[in-house]
């Protein structure tokens, strides 16, 4: 069994807390905010991000991350935007040698870096400690032990094996890669194409144009992807058609929630301050726009989404903008 740190104590860190705790593991959650640790020490629950699950025994609580030093994992599950603060902030604690597990997706709106690279600014050459551990998986499933399959990318390979061999249990299975790229864009770029498909819901739209944006956000993740040096196939797997598929038809999504009330006609601000947990899609579209002008790659679906969130362009009208392109050969649009 193994002593795991996990940073960041919303949903997606506690569920993974009760996960690994439920298996054996010992694990030591941190949160920021001192008065959430004091409260989940005194009733183990944490009563706003993951609600009604009694956390296991072995998980304490800490909101000191020097108290985290010396275990064999630690598992960051801060947001997307505050990583790069929080590794600089902490650079000396993330200075020894165990792997460090991200759990976020996104890309950093102000570079448009996956967060592979930002832990390599920030930390010093770290890939040969860095894996990415995502998948098709809600944090209200997780906490539960239901039936959850995810994917461990590692660089080395043999990190990524051990990562499985030490993790894994009979409800949470794990998968390999080396392919961190392919998958750290599927993660992310999955989110934009779940608020589209919540507008479409907001809308009244139906089943035909939310399987049509599914299908269409593929292409359109894989070609930026494939342009990035990923490997095709990473697309179709767990971290791409299977995380797409989760979060684009599930209510328990954030991105999706948030795209709904989009659809419905609330502005963006009054939706991220009611929403009370991260919408990492926001942040992704303006980043994965402009990687794709940088790279010179067509993303129609991105485009317009960027459009409506950032420049208050009408969401009928740019349903009806993606309808009207001119006509493409399907197979051939794919990668072009
Ligand atoms: N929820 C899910 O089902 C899944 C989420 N993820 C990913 O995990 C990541 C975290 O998401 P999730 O747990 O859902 O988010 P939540 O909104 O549930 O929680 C966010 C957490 O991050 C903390 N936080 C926010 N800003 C900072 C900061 N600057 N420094 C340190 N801590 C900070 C918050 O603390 P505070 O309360 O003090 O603000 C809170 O504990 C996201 O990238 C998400 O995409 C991945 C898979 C599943
Ligand atoms: O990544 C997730 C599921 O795999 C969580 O998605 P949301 O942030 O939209 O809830």
């Amino acid at each position: 069994m193994s002593n795991i740190a996990i940073f960041g104590a919303g949903s997606w860190g506690t569920a993974l807390a009760q996960s690994f705790a439920s298996y054996g593991h010992q694990v030591s959650l941190w949160a920021r905010n001192i008065d959430q640790v004091a409260k989940m020490n005194d009733n183990r629950v944490n009563a706003h991000y993951l609600p009604g699950i009694r956390l296991h025994d072995n998980i304490r609580f800490t909101a000191d991350v020097n108290d985290t030093v010396g275990v064999d994992y630690s598992i960051i599950a801060v947001p997307t935007q505050a990583q790069r603060q929080f590794l600089a902030d902490h650079r000396d604690r993330f200075s020894g040698q165990e792997p460090l597990i991200n759990v976020a997706k996104g890309l950093e709106a102000s570079s448009g870096k996956r967060l592979s690279d930002i832990y390599n600014e920030v930390l010093g050459d770290v890939d040969q400690r860095y894996v990415v551990l995502y998948g098709p998986s809600h944090a209200e499933e997780v906490g539960r032990n239901m039936p959850t399959v995810l994917v461990a990318a590692a660089h080395d390979e043999a990190l990524a094996a051990k990562v499985q061999q030490d993790l894994m249990n009979e409800n949470l299975r794990l998968y390999t890669t080396d392919d961190v790229t392919g998958v750290e864009l599927g993660g992310a770029l999955k989110n934009i194409i779940a608020l589209a498909i919540g507008m479409t819901v907001g809308l009244g739209y139906g089943d035909n144009a939310r399987a049509a944006l599914m299908t269409r956000g593929l292409a359109e993740i894989t070609r930026l992807g494939v342009k990035s040096g990923a490997n095709p196939l990473t697309f179709l797997g767990l971290t791409g058609v299977g995380d797409l598929i989760v979060t684009c038809t599930s209510g328990h999504s954030r991105n999706r929630t948030a795209g709904v009330q989009l659809g419905q006609g609330r502005t963006l601000d009054d939706v991220l301050a009611h929403m009370g947990m991260v919408v990492e899609g926001v942040p992704t579209t303006r980043a994965a726009y402009e990687r794709a002008k940088e790279l010179g790659i067509s993303m129609p679906i991105v485009s317009h989404m960027y459009e409506v969130l950032f420049n208050a362009a009408d969401v009928n009208q740019a349903a009806l903008a993606l309808m009207t392109r001119s006509g493409k050969s399907e197979q051939e649009d794919y990668l072009n």
